[in-house]
């Protein structure tokens, strides 16, 4: 697995005011969209494209255009769907798929409760969106699912991610095609699973959840 942390005044800015906790869930959206947007141009670097030719005003030339199979773009519901537009705005040939996932707040453990994304995967570059990557339970149970079904290059793009997280997608995924890019890698998880610094509960923080 590569780990690729995007250093970036722009992102650094854009992160902070995520984190602050007077940021309300209307900025927290818009700036999340703004930060995948630009996390999406690393994540995208080694996008599978093809030749074309074509000709401009001036005269014919070559160029490239994104290669078929189209990427699949996921987001894991229900923070990813945050994260939904500012990639597509950047892939907007991709398909999109949907994962429904959830944390148990007492065991950390994840479960799926929904899956809405095509059985063969073969040959198909996927790129999974969730803000967090906590103790990597989710995105290791995502990552899994996707690979069983044919995906032979994953790439998640996440907004923070804790040290015990990638260490354990580390270790759960070797051998996989898998890339991880993020805007930062945080000091430490809390008793309660909570990334620290962090943000809080992205899903809360970005629906106005209060409970
Ligand atoms: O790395 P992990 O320890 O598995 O934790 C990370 C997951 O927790 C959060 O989702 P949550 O379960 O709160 O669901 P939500 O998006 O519906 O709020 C977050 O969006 C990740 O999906
Ligand atoms: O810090 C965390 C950890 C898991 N899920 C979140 O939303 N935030
Ligand atoms: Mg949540």
């Amino acid at each position: 697995m590569r780990i690729h942390v995007v250093d970036h005044p722009l992102v650094a800015h854009k992160l902070t005011t995520l984190r602050d906790k007077r940021t309300d869930s209307p900025t927290f959206r818009r700036l999340a969209d703004e930060l995948v947007t630009l996390l999406a141009y690393e994540a995208t670097r080694d996008v599978r494209t093809e030749q074309v030719d074509i000709e401009t005003p001036v005269t014919p030339t070559t160029g490239v255009k994104l290669s078929y199979p189209r990427p699949l773009v996921v987001p894991i519901l229900r923070a990813g769907l945050g994260m939904l537009d500012g990639m597509v705005r950047l892939l907007p040939t991709a398909e999109v798929g949907f994962l429904g996932m959830i944390r148990n707040e007492e065991t950390l453990q994840a479960s799926t409760y929904a899956t809405r994304m095509p059985e063969d995967l073969s040959g198909r570059q996927v790129y999974v969106l969730d803000p967090m990557l906590a103790t990597g339970g989710t995105l290791v149970a995502a990552i899994r699912e996707l690979i069983k079904r044919g995906a032979d290059d994953v790439t998640a793009v996440v907004l923070l991610a804790a040290p015990e997280g990638v260490e354990v997608m580390e270790r759960e995924l070797a051998g996989t095609p898998v890339t991880v890019v993020t805007a930062a890698v945080d000091e430490r998880l809390n008793d309660r699973g909570y990334i620290v610094p962090g943000l809080g509960d992205a899903g809360d923080r970005m629906y106005g959840t209060v409970d």
